[in-house]
């Protein structure tokens, strides 16, 4: 099986990029970290990558908003990497993990192709009770063409996070995005919770956005943003009660995405 590239990309204030390289190493790929000045000085070091992935962190201290000013320093610099994987050939995937979706939101590239009421289909805000919070969830995988989600119904994963409340400009938007399957992963009532369009209560829904909405992908399925850090379930141990549980699976939870981004190069 060809293993995949995984460009990590850094910046100043990103904290996830080890353990997200990691995760990918773990289910396969060959994972390196590339500050995001690095690329500017040579852009034709994206030519060695399959995957982008965005990791978690408060890149440039979250000055401005959450993933703002890297969202710009990409466009204005780098918007020939971003168009090469997110449209080029189809041939690649992106993620991005918190902070990474913060930056692929403001960028616009998960909202791509919706109608747009006002100056964004849809934005991330901050949380309804205007605190960072940092707790585990349970999520649910809606009907979606996700690569990274693909045979995963449930999953148990750390959120951390202050602007996280997906927050769409109108119901048209949610409308269109549930009708393509972009509303690929949502907050959850416990273990057995099913997708639910109903706000639900705190803590379940850890910031009150639109539909549960935890995660969106792209019309494609290659291209995903979630809150929840799947990098940081990737070992059964780090369940919260492992030593509960009378028999540990394989993995943690957030592992099976890494591995569907690995396989889908195969
Ligand atoms: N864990 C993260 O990536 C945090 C994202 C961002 N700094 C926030 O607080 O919203």
């Amino acid at each position: 099986m060809p293993q995949p590239r995984v460009l990590v990309l850094r910046a100043p204030g990103t904290n996830c990029d080890e353990e997200t390289a990691f995760a990918f190493e773990q289910a396969g790929a060959i994972a390196e970290r590339v500050h995001v000045n690095r690329l500017i000085e040579n852009p034709a070091l994206k030519d060695r990558y399959q995957v982008l992935c965005l990791p978690g962190g408060f890149s440039y201290g979250d000055d401005i908003a959450a993933g703002r000013i890297l969202a710009t320093k990409l466009r204005q610099h780098l918007s020939d990497l971003v168009d090469t994987f997110v449209h080029g050939n189809g041939d690649r995937l992106v993620l991005g993990i918190c902070n990474g979706m913060q930056v692929l939101m403001r960028l616009g590239v998960l909202t791509e192709g919706l109608p747009s009421p006002v100056d964004a289909p849809a934005t991330l805000s901050w949380n309804d009770h205007g605190r960072f919070e940092d707790r585990w969830v349970h999520l649910a995988v809606d009907k979606t063409p996700c690569v990274f989600l693909k045979g995963i119904e449930r999953m148990y994963l750390p959120m951390a996070h202050a602007e996280g409340k997906f927050v769409a400009a109108s119901a048209e938007v949610l409308e269109t995005m549930q009708g393509e399957g972009r509303l690929a992963l949502r907050y959850a009532d416990g273990e057995q919770g099913a997708i639910d369009n109903n706000v639900l209560p705190f803590p379940l829904n850890p910031n009150g956005a639109d539909a549960n909405i935890a995660g969106v992908c792209d019309a494609t399925g290659r291209v995903f943003g979630l809150m929840p850090h799947p990098e940081r379930h990737i070992e059964a141990t780090q369940h919260p009660f492992w030593t509960r549980r009378s028999e540990q699976p394989e993995f943690g939870d957030g592992m099976a995405m890494f591995k569907n981004a690995v396989d889908w190069f195969a």
